[in-house]
């Protein structure tokens, strides 16, 4: 693992992941995340032990690894006032950011940069992450290597050759937390029509999905075959799931992933001026 890690940006993911590599056995000291707001940092350095700075630059000087964790939308501004350290310093960039392409950062930091992109998710605050990443050009093996301990102290990781296929990671994985989410509101609502207490109903509705994920994982049967083991002819769950196919479910989730990925497309090129 790196000596030492900091975050540009210390919200939703980069805490997620912050959060993750402690538990894993990450020392705290080894790892600075900034944020313009002193008393979000106050927050996050009480909770999770780490440095923290509101001057990127500052954070910037020791660091061996930089985590780019802002929104899209404001990287250009600060890539651009953070050019003269990362020049100087020359750590390993990985940018988490949706739709920005590792050219686009890579410039805006002053070019040749050791750059990986990264698409990761929340659920690296529990160490169940997922992550696809891509290198350019300038990484190094030992580099690609650092990035790799480093998301899997968060979870498990995939390598992509083609930078385009990080929209299809953003699809299957970044943005995917929010569809099952999606999917425990929707039973727990459904659940409580059928007259169960809200609570009860949250409950089962999670530990059936973490056991058909834990089962889909763990067994060497394919999920259709999964799905039709509890299937029995006539029964209840051929019913459901008759009805899921019937009200196009396949198409309502490609739709959604193909929406997904065009956007991670459109921002890059919106953001890259391209
Ligand atoms: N959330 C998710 O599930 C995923 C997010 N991503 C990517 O991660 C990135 C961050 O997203 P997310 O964590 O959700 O966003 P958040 O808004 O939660 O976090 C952004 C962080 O950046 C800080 N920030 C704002 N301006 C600056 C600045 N000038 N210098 C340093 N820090 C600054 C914010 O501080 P303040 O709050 O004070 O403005 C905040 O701490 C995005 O690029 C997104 O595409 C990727 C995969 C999944
Ligand atoms: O919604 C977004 O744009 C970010 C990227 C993937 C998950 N959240």
């Amino acid at each position: 693992m790196a000596n030492k890690i900091t975050f540009i940006g210390a919200g939703n993911m980069a805490s997620a992941i912050i959060g993750g590599l402690i538990d894993s056995g990450v020392e705290p000291s080894t790892i600075t995340a900034t944020a313009p707001n002193d008393s979000e940092l106050a927050a996050i350095k009480q909770r999770l032990g780490i440095n923290t700075d509101t001057d990127n630059n500052a954070a910037v000087a020791e660091a061996d690894v930089v985590v780019l964790a802002v929104k899209p939308q404001i990287m250009r501004n600060v890539c651009e006032a953070l050019r003269d350290s990362i020049q100087q310093q020359q750590p390993l960039v990985i940018s988490i950011a949706a739709g920005l392409y590792a050219d686009t950062i890579d410039q805006w930091l002053g070019g040749h940069n050791a750059m990986v992109r990264c698409m990761p998710n929340t659920p690296s605050l529990v160490g169940y992450g997922a992550s696809g990443l891509y290198a350019n050009a300038k990484v190094s093996d030992a580099q690609r290597e650092i990035a790799t301990q480093l998301m899997e102290a968060v979870g498990i990781v995939e390598w992509v050759e083609e930078e385009a296929l990080l929209d299809a990671v953003t699809a299957v994985s970044g943005s995917a937390p929010a569809y099952f989410f999606l999917m425990f509101e929707a039973m727990e609502e459904a659940a409580v029509k059928l007259g169960l207490p809200a609570a009860t109903a949250r409950r089962l509705a999670i530990q059936t999905a973490l056991g058909a994920a834990t089962m889909a994982q763990q067994s060497d049967k394919d999920p259709a075959t999964l799905k039709q083991n509890v299937m029995s002819p006539g029964g209840t769950t051929e019913r459901a799931i008759h009805h899921m196919e019937e009200a196009q479910l396949r198409t309502t989730i490609a739709d959604a992933m193909q929406a997904c990925a065009d956007r991670a497309q459109a921002m890059a090129k919106e953001l890259s001026g391209s």
